[in-house]
């Protein structure tokens, strides 16, 4: 097994400092479980934050260290700043409640970026230094999110794993954040990029494409010349443990007691970080509403909420408790008697004996958070229940949800609505909780998180390293086989490689910058130059008809040789599909708001270019499919190019003038061509052996090279001009 570097911002353990020792045990949770048997086997390390250690005497600290060096973590010391900025400010007040949807917790000016990237350095640093050729590495969540480029800066053939524990949001939400493009690069650095649920992969592809014009295809997504994965995983509990733990007999003496001490009263669960995540309030509210609703249930009921106290330094979070407090206040001022009291309040965090005796003994377990990445409480509640009873009411905003569908779904922001669902909870008959119990059980036994590390892992091992498959160099380095006296040949494409893209293909003009280049490329007698555009006719002659070069229209259907000379048309290709298809085309031009039609002589193009890149995408996927349906008989071929839709005829590419421009060239000319688009590939397949091919973008190619974009190939052709 390769040895796996886990990074994450917390180590799997607890520093425990007494009165006069300090010590250092493993965390209960689901990630340290999960982990802790690959890390051991693996041989690996866990580069992490060991928590508060700042009160420690050095020797204690030595003592520390000495116990996380024999449970091989690393620890990477968090300094106050660092705690205050990095991860209580733009971590937790800025990426989590942007990740849950809650814009308007975060601060109006956000003054925490530098430190969460300089904390971000400082973990990179830390696992490139202890990094060992052929290691994973796997790096955990959003306080982490520009790791993986950073690592893949220090470490280009390193196999790299990211897990997203909370949501990815929609990109409405996450398009808010002012350093959106940084984070989303930071994470396009791992091969693998994982999340709880198919719809958060979806939110990423659709940001990924909104602010990076990256079309995720599936489940891959092309990056700087790699190709990056992207999947859905659900995490998982170790279900065997919970099982175990509750059928142990001081788990079922507690339970007795617990049940004992309620006095018949029917007992609901609520069991969270103190987080606004996580719903506390409305829940709260539903318990009261059913007290309200239904005064047989008064004395009846008793409503076990646990919380365990989590990032008390955040001012949201110590709002939200006096939020709490309030309203257990108030329910139990209004419904409590002098023989019961309603809500029984925990602020503390319990020991795993504890946990499993209240899930063990719920009638009711209550997880309704307004946003959870998955949740975890659920499904060990359901592992804790052998005996195949409780019900679970789970909030559809929970990642669990998705999987969990015999618990009874709730919208958390409905408080009449759970209100019901506790109701419907009380009163359901015992073979209907045994089913669906027997049900959440099954599923949270057989995806259980050795099964979750074990698929991500899989996954990330099984990819092809980049070292197997190495992005295409850069396209500069080509210009060193390109000195010398001997002629060449240059085949330029013109949008999206000579110039960006615009608008409208109107509005793509040249510009003085490129005039003046294009003219002291022509003059330069040991070079001969062509445009090999998707353009008509009379744009090129209009752009470029007075330079000395060959110019190629509608993919190199038209050919004009040389200057003054006249246009020429492929022969043998048919239009009559034409007029067929325009209807069709313009149907969609009608529909999608932004969208025209573009009519040459030969082809007809749909462009989006000014539509909402993630809807624009996915209408050019729908039209691809109607006219494959339609007219898939039609010597014609329906081409995806950069936010068009491109019909042309059988027969007809760029590809088809090389042998024409080669005609009366010496054998040995060395031909270059430049494009970005998929409708150059042919022109690259077009160039003999010998020739440089350099693709001007991100997306797969048959091409030599890679350069970014226009602002490149413009660099690379005035270094072929020797400037
Ligand atoms: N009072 C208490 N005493 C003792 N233990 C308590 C406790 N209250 C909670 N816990 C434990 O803490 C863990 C909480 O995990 P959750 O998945 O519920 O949420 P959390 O937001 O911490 O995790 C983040 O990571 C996980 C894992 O990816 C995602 O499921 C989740 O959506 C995301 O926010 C559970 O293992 C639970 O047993
Ligand atoms: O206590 P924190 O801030 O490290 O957060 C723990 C949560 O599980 C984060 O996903």
């Amino acid at each position: 097994m390769a040895r796996l570097l886990l990074v994450s911002n917390r180590l799997p353990v607890t520093v425990k400092a007494e009165k006069d020792s300090v010590s250092v045990g493993r965390s209960a949770g689901g990630l340290a479980t999960g982990l802790s048997r690959p890390h051991e086997r693996s041989g690996g390390l866990w580069i992490g934050w060991p928590g508060d250690v700042s009160r420690l005497t050095d020797a204690q600290r030595g003592q520390v260290e000495k116990q996380l060096s024999d449970l091989r973590c690393v620890p990477l010391y968090l300094s106050a700043s660092e705690v205050s900025r990095f991860y209580e400010g733009y971590s937790n007040r800025v990426l989590w409640p942007l990740c849950h949807y809650m814009l308007d917790r975060i601060p109006r000016q956000d003054r925490d970026w530098d430190a969460y990237r300089k904390a971000n350095e400082r973990f990179a640093d830390l696992a490139a230094k202890h990094y060992q050729p052929g290691d994973t590495i796997w790096v955990h969540d959003y306080q982490l999110m520009l790791v993986p480029g950073m690592l893949r800066q220090r470490l280009p053939h390193a196999r790299i794993g990211y897990f997203h524990h909370i949501p990815f949001p929609s990109s409405e939400i996450f398009s808010t954040l002012p350093r959106r493009v940084e984070l989303l690069k930071g994470l396009l650095g791992a091969d693998l990029i994982g999340f709880h649920a198919v719809s958060y992969v979806r939110h990423f592809s659709g940001t990924l494409l909104r602010h990076l014009g990256l079309d995720t295809d599936v489940d891959r997504v092309l990056f700087q010349g790699r190709e990056v994965r992207v999947g859905a995983f659900p995490m998982g509990i170790d279900a065997t443990a919970f099982e175990t733990l509750a059928s142990e007999p001081a788990v079922l003496d507690e339970v007795k007691t617990l049940k004992e001490r309620a006095h018949g009263e029917r007992l609901l669960v609520g069991i969270d970080r103190l987080d606004y995540t996580k719903g506390i309030p409305r829940r709260l509210l539903a318990v009261q509403r059913v007290l309200e609703r239904e005064p047989s249930l008064r004395g009846r009921l008793r409503f076990i909420q646990v919380a365990v106290p989590s990032r008390t330094q955040v001012q949201a979070y110590a709002e939200y408790r006096e939020t709490v407090d309030e309203l257990v206040g108030r329910i139990n001022g209004l419904y409590g008697t002098v023989h019961s009291t309603p809500v029984h309040y925990l602020y503390r965090s319990l020991n795993e004996k504890q946990l499993v005796s209240l899930y063990r003994g719920a009638d009711v377990m209550l997880v309704t958070p307004v946003r959870d990445g998955m949740n975890l409480v659920a499904k060990e509640f359901c592992a804790s229940r052998p005996d195949d009873d409780g019900v679970l009411i789970l909030s559809e905003f929970a990642g669990a949800a998705s999987e969990m569908r015999d618990a009874l779904l709730v919208n958390p922001y409905d408080v009449e609505g759970m209100a019901d669902a506790i109701e419907q909870a009380l009163e359901m008959p015992g073979p209907e909780r045994q089913e669906r119990m027997r049900c959440l059980r099954a599923g949270v036994k057989s995806r259980d998180v050795h099964w979750w590390v074990a698929s991500f892992l899989d996954r990330l091992q099984g990819l092809p390293s980049v070292a197997e498959k190495p992005p295409l160099p850069d396209g500069m380095t080509a210009l060193d086989a390109l000195k010398g006296p001997g002629r060449k040949v240059l085949l330029l494409d013109y949008d999206g490689t000579l110039v960006g893209f615009a608008s409208t293909p109107e509005l793509a003009a040249p510009d003085e910058e490129l005039m003046t280049l294009l003219r002291e490329l022509c003059a330069r007698p040991d070079l001969s130059v062509h445009i090999v555009s998707g353009r008509p006719r009379e744009t090129l002659d209009a752009w470029f008809g007075e330079l000395p070069m060959g110019l190629h229209a509608e993919h190199g259907l038209w050919s004009r040789m040389r200057r003054g000379q006249a246009w020429q048309a492929l022969p043998g290709v048919s239009f009559e599909w034409k007029p067929k298809v325009r209807p069709v085309l313009d149907a969609f031009a009608a529909r999608v708001t932004g969208s025209f039609v573009e009519e040459k002589t030969a082809s007809l193009a749909w462009h989006y270019r000014k539509v909402d890149a993630e809807f624009g995408a996915l209408q050019a996927r729908e039209l691809r499919l109607l006219l494959h349906e339609k007219f898939g008989d039609e010597p014609m071929n329906i081409l995806p190019g950069d936010r068009v839709v491109e019909v042309r005829p059988k027969g007809v590419n760029k590809g088809r003038v090389v042998p024409e421009i080669l005609k009366g060239e010496a054998p040995d000319v060395r031909v270059v061509a430049l494009g970005d688009d998929v409708t150059d590939e042919d022109l690259f397949a077009a160039v003999p052996p010998g020739g440089i091919t350099v693709h001007a973008g991100n997306k797969h190619s048959r091409a030599g090279y890679r350069v970014e974009g226009p602002p490149e190939v413009r660099r690379f052709l005035k270094a072929l001009l020797g400037k």
